[in-house]
C-alpha cells in the first residue's frame, strides 16, 4: 500500500496519526465527465464525448467503490460499449497490480492492463499525469484515445454511466431522476459517511475512541434503514435508484469482512430481516450475481491489510453471502 509523490511510488501505509487515530479519505482528482455528442463541447477540457467503443474500466472485484461501476455497466447495459479488467486482489508494497493468476481467475472479467501490459495500477495514475500526487484508487475510467483517466471518483462514474450512453444503447432506465435528486444526495451523504466509507474508519481507526466513534453512528444508520425498509423494496420505494446500489456494495462484504476484520461486530446483516431480505433482492437483479466474486473480497482485505492482520490468514467463513 502506498501513493505517488512527484509521479514517484512510495510505500507507506494511512497516516492517522495527524487525525487523532482517524481515517481520513482522501478526495478523487480526476473529474471530468462524458456527455452524450449533443451535450458535447469539445472545448470544455473537462468534457468527454459518449462513443462506443472509446474507454476502459479498470477495476478491482473487491473493492466497494470499483463494485458500483461494475454494477452500473451491468444496469446499463454497457457492456459491449466500455471494456473491463480488473487487478490482482492483493494490495501490497506497490499497491494494486496486474497479473494474472489462475487461483483468481474470475469467470466474467479479465485480469491485467491490455491496454499497455502495466504490471501496477500507479504506472496508469503517471501515464495520465507524470507529476501526480496522491493515492492511487480503483476504479479508474480510462480514455484510450487521448490516453488519460476521465475519472477515477465511483459516485461520478455512476452518474456518467446512467445517462451519458442512453442514444447509443436505448436503455433508459434512471437511477437518479430528477424529481428524487435532493432526496437521494441526503440519503446518500449520510450513507456515505457512516456505512460505505464508516466500514473503514471502524477498521482503519487506530484508537479505541476514533473506532468507537465511527461504530457507534454505523449501527445507528443500519438500524435508520431497516426501519426505513419495513414497508418498501427499496430504499426510495418501488423502484431502485442509486442509492440502493451505493449501499449494496458495502452490504454484500459486511458479514463476511467488514464484521469481522473492520471490528463492525455490533450485528451482522443477516441480523437484520429487512436489510437482509433487501440485500437477497438486490443480489438477485439480473446479472448481478456475476458482478459479486466472493474469493476476491475475502482475500484482498485479509491479506493486503497486514497492520490490522498481520498473519494474512483468510479466515474459512462464511462461504456463501447469505449464511
Ligand atoms: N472515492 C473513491 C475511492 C476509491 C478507493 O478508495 N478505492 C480503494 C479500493 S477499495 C483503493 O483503491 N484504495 C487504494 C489506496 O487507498 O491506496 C471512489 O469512490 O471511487
Amino acid at each position: 500500500m502506498g501513493l505517488l509523490i512527484e509521479g514517484k511510488w512510495v510505500d507507506q501505509w494511512y497516516d492517522t496519526k495527524a487525525t487523532n487515530g482517524k481515517f481520513v479519505r482522501s478526495e478523487s482528482q480526476f473529474r471530468n465527465w462524458i456527455y452524450p455528442q449533443s451535450q458535447y463541447q469539445a472545448n470544455e477540457p473537462t468534457h468527454f464525448p459518449a462513443v462506443a467503443g472509446r474507454y476502459h474500466l479498470y477495476i478491482s472485484l473487491a473493492c466497494p467503490w470499483a463494485h458500483r461501476a461494475l454494477i452500473f455497466i451491468k444496469l446499463k447495459q454497457l457492456d459491449n460499449l466500455i471494456s473491463i479488467s480488473c487487478v490482482h486482489p492483493d494490495m501490497l508494497s506497490n499497491g494494486w497490480e496486474f497479473k494474472s493468476d489462475e487461483t483468481f481467475a474470475d469467470a466474467n472479467i479479465a485480469a491485467g492492463d491490455p491496454l499497455y501490459g502495466f504490471s501496477f495500477a500507479h504506472q496508469l495514475y503517471s501515464k495520465a499525469d507524470e507529476g501526480y500526487t496522491g493515492r492511487v484508487t480503483v476504479p479508474i475510467l480510462w480514455d484510450k484515445e487521448t490516453h488519460t483517466i476521465v475519472s477515477n471518483e465511483s459516485a461520478d462514474i455512476i452518474r456518467i454511466f446512467n445517462r451519458a450512453f442512453n442514444d447509443i444503447t436505448g436503455n433508459h432506465l434512471d437511477f437518479y431522476p430528477d424529481d428524487k435528486v435532493e432526496a437521494i444526495d441526503t440519503l446518500n451523504n449520510r450513507i456515505y459517511n457512516t456505512v460505505n466509507n464508516g466500514v473503514y474508519k471502524c477498521g482503519f481507526a487506530s484508537t479505541q475512541e476514533a473506532y468507537e466513534e465511527a461504530l457507534i453512528p454505523l449501527f445507528d444508520t443500519l438500524d435508520f434503514l431497516e426501519n426505513r425498509l419495513e414497508n418498501s423494496p427499496y430504499l426510495f420505494g418501488e423502484e431502485q435508484t442509486e442509492a440502493d446500489w451505493r449501499l449494496f456494495t458495502t452490504l454484500i462484504r459486511f458479514d463476511a469482512v467488514y464484521f469481522g476484520h473492520f471490528k463492525c461486530n455490533l450485528k451482522r446483516i443477516v441480523d437484520y430481516p429487512n436489510l437482509i431480505g433487501y440485500l437477497k433482492r438486490l443480489y438477485n437483479t439480473p446479472n448481478i450475481p456475476d458482478t459479486v466474486n466472493l474469493q476476491h473480497i475475502k482475500r484482498h482485505y485479509y491479506y493486503s491489510h497486514d497492520t490490522i492482520n498481520p498473519s494474512r490468514i483468510v479466515p474459512v467463513g462464511p462461504n456463501s453471502f447469505f449464511a
